[in-house]
């Protein structure tokens, strides 16, 4: 099994009183894909937060190959490859499929300051690869405005391979989306993180998803990690029934949406 990408422990963050996220530890592997669970309130978005460098963490430790994340602004945790998804914003929905693309790797390359002339011709090839890599190469030229919903969050993804993350966060990436589409995307993630042996933390408020798609999921309640592991051990861990019972949600329902086994 190869080495861990990410090691957490002991990861701690308070806000006054109140303690969002209290001691944790968890890892994550090269090819892996873990959810992050967990009533409202539980303390994902905060963990999330600490990772990508948002928020800075009171106690613990956050490892990335080796290399200690905690007390790094985000940008330079973006730079030792930790990516996440970003909504396109709307003043680039109108440049086409390919130019975000191309935006995202001038970027990455630090050519932020660059004239648009010289975006349009940045890394032509690489971007329509990267779309390839997403299903999207056929409609480099169309702008993102017009795309369907499930489209979009392609392109969404090729921007993020811009970077080349070993690690990439996801937060609620299938929010808004119907099955079909959540699907799709999902195996498509799926795909990405295999073929480029990358590993992906999300959180997610779908079941369905969840149970089809993570490798392994980690629970989290009132700020502390109740359990972790597959998918059915979780499904069946009495700790994860009991503080979802009381939310009306349980797991007995992701037999009915055709998980596969
Ligand atoms: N900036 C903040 N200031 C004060 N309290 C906060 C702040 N951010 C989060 N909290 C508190 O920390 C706890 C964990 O919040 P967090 O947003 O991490 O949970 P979550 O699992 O992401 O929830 P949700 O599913 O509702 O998004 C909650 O009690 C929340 O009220």
């Amino acid at each position: 099994m190869s080495a861990a990408v990410l090691t957490v422990k002991g990861l701690g963050k308070s806000f006054g009183g109140v303690k969002a996220v209290d001691g944790i530890d968890f890892d994550l592997r090269a090819g892996e894909l873990l959810a992050l669970i967990g009533p409202n309130g539980a303390g994902k978005s905060t963990t999330f937060n600490m990772v990508n460098g948002q928020l800075r963490a009171n106690a613990g430790s956050i490892r990335l190959n080796g290399v200690e994340l905690i007390g790094k602004p985000p940008r330079e945790i973006w730079r030792l490859g930790v990516g996440r998804t970003f909504q396109i914003a709307e003043t680039f929905a109108s440049l086409t499929v390919v130019e975000n693309v191309q935006m995202a790797l001038l970027s990455h390359d630090k050519h932020m300051f660059s004239t648009w002339r010289r975006a349009a011709d940045h890394r032509l090839g690489y971007a329509l690869d990267l779309l390839d890599q997403v299903g999207m190469r056929a409609q480099a030229d169309r702008p993102c405005s017009e795309l369907a919903y499930g489209d979009v969050k392609r392109v969404e993804l090729a921007i993020a391979m811009a970077n080349d993350p070993k690690l990439l966060l996801m937060d609620e990436p299938t929010a808004g989306m119907a099955p079909k589409e959540r699907n799709a995307l999902m195996a498509l993630t799926k795909q990405l993180v295999v073929e480029r042996d990358m590993a992906v933390l999300f959180t997610e408020h779908s079941m369905d998803v969840v149970f089809a798609y993570a490798d392994r999921m980690i629970v989290l309640a009132r700020g502390r990690l109740i359990a972790q592991g597959k998918p059915l051990e979780i499904r069946d861990h009495p700790k994860v029934q009991e503080v979802y019972f009381g939310t009306g949600k349980t797991f007995e329902k992701a037999d009915a949406v055709g998980v596969p086994a």
